[in-house]
């Protein structure tokens, strides 16, 4: 079953009393930073302090990852060797322009796998997509590397190249999130939305994740921790989308059993496609803790 990745938080790298609790809120996914959230002056303290967290810290069920700074800076490749030693599970590539950045990338990470003696290809990548070449490329980004599990738009560094703001509509982000979501469905793997800054405004962002679920993202890179069960409660599927979920699995189920992959349910036709968005409705019920083990929704 494919992991479920509705929120990725960001924790400043530098900041430790964040770093040490960042396992209690509930993310899907962890991310540390090294990049813009992380001042020159402390990017060396960071990277000891988040290399020691993987190390030692206890962060349940989260998936962590690390955004790394770009190998066009001389902090890119420091970064990847104490995160692959640390046993990240996924390297975030910040501000990924073409292909051949990820190449690049996935290079040093081999090199430092073998360095540390660690199995080739254990560590994963992620590439954000912050700009408009980056966004042009997102199809080819995307199928660079065997080893990205997905990619992501960074909005507040795209606007900027784009000589534009956020907007509450969200119009300026409307070609960058098609070219990544497509580009990311055509290679197989996942679609991770931006962050939203203005972390006081329940409202806007609501709308934001209310757009991006319908359009088809996994999920959003979230800033603050009241963010995610906001996030949760939109992904999470309504009583009646899990009934019929059930339904169409137990009638697909019946169907198999006959020696037939179609069948008809209140008479719609019920074939691989619907089957396979009823799992996924089921894996989101799960996760949102709507029903047990067994699929059986639990009467409050
Ligand atoms: C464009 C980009 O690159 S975006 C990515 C880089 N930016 C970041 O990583 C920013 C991360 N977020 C933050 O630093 C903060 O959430 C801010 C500055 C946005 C808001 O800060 P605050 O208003 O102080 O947050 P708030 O009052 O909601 O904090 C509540 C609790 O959550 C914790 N918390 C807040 N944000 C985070 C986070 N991202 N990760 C872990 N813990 C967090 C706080 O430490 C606080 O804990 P406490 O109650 O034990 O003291
Ligand atoms: O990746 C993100 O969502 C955050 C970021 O760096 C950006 O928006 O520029
Ligand atoms: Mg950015």
């Amino acid at each position: 079953m494919e992991r479920l990745r509705r929120t990725m938080m960001f924790v400043p790298g530098n900041n430790p009393a964040m770093i040490k609790d960042a396992g209690i809120y509930g993310a899907d996914s962890i991310m540390f930073d090294l990049e813009d959230s992380v001042s020159l002056a402390e990017k060396d303290a960071a990277r000891m302090l988040v290399f020691e967290a993987l190390k030692n810290v206890d962060y349940g069920n989260s998936e962590l990852v690390v955004r790394i700074n770009g190998l066009d800076t001389d902090m890119g490749k420091a970064d990847i060797y104490a995160m692959v030693k640390a046993g990240v599970e996924v390297i975030r590539l910040p501000k990924t322009e073409t292909p051949d950045d990820v190449v690049e990338t996935e290079k040093i990470i081999a090199e430092a796998e073998k360095f540390f003696g660690i199995e080739n290809g254990r560590t994963h990548m992620m590439a954000a997509i912050e700009s408009a070449e980056g966004v042009l490329n997102a199809p080819a980004i995307a199928k660079a590397s065997d080893r990205l599990i997905g990619i992501a738009l960074g909005a507040e560094d795209y606007v900027t190249n784009m000589k534009t703001h956020r907007y509450p509509d969200g119009a300026e982000l409307s070609f960058a999130r098609n070219m990544i979501l497509h580009g990311a469905r055509a290679a197989g793997i996942a679609a991770f939305d931006t962050v939203y800054s203005d972390v006081d405004n329940t409202e806007g962002f609501n709308h934001e994740v209310e757009i991006i679920h319908e359009l088809g993202f996994d999920g959003k890179s979230v800033i603050n921790p009241r963010q995610i069960p906001l996030v949760n409660a939109i992904y999470a599927p309504s009583e009646k989308e899990i009934r019929n979920a059930k339904a169409v699995l137990n009638a697909i189920e019946e169907a198999h059993k006959k020696g037939s992959g179609v069948i008809s349910l209140h008479g719609k036709m019920v074939d691989k496609p619907v089957v396979a968005r009823a799992e996924r409705t089921m894996a989101l019920a799960k996760a949102s803790h709507l029903v047990d083990k067994e699929g059986n929704i639990y009467v409050e």
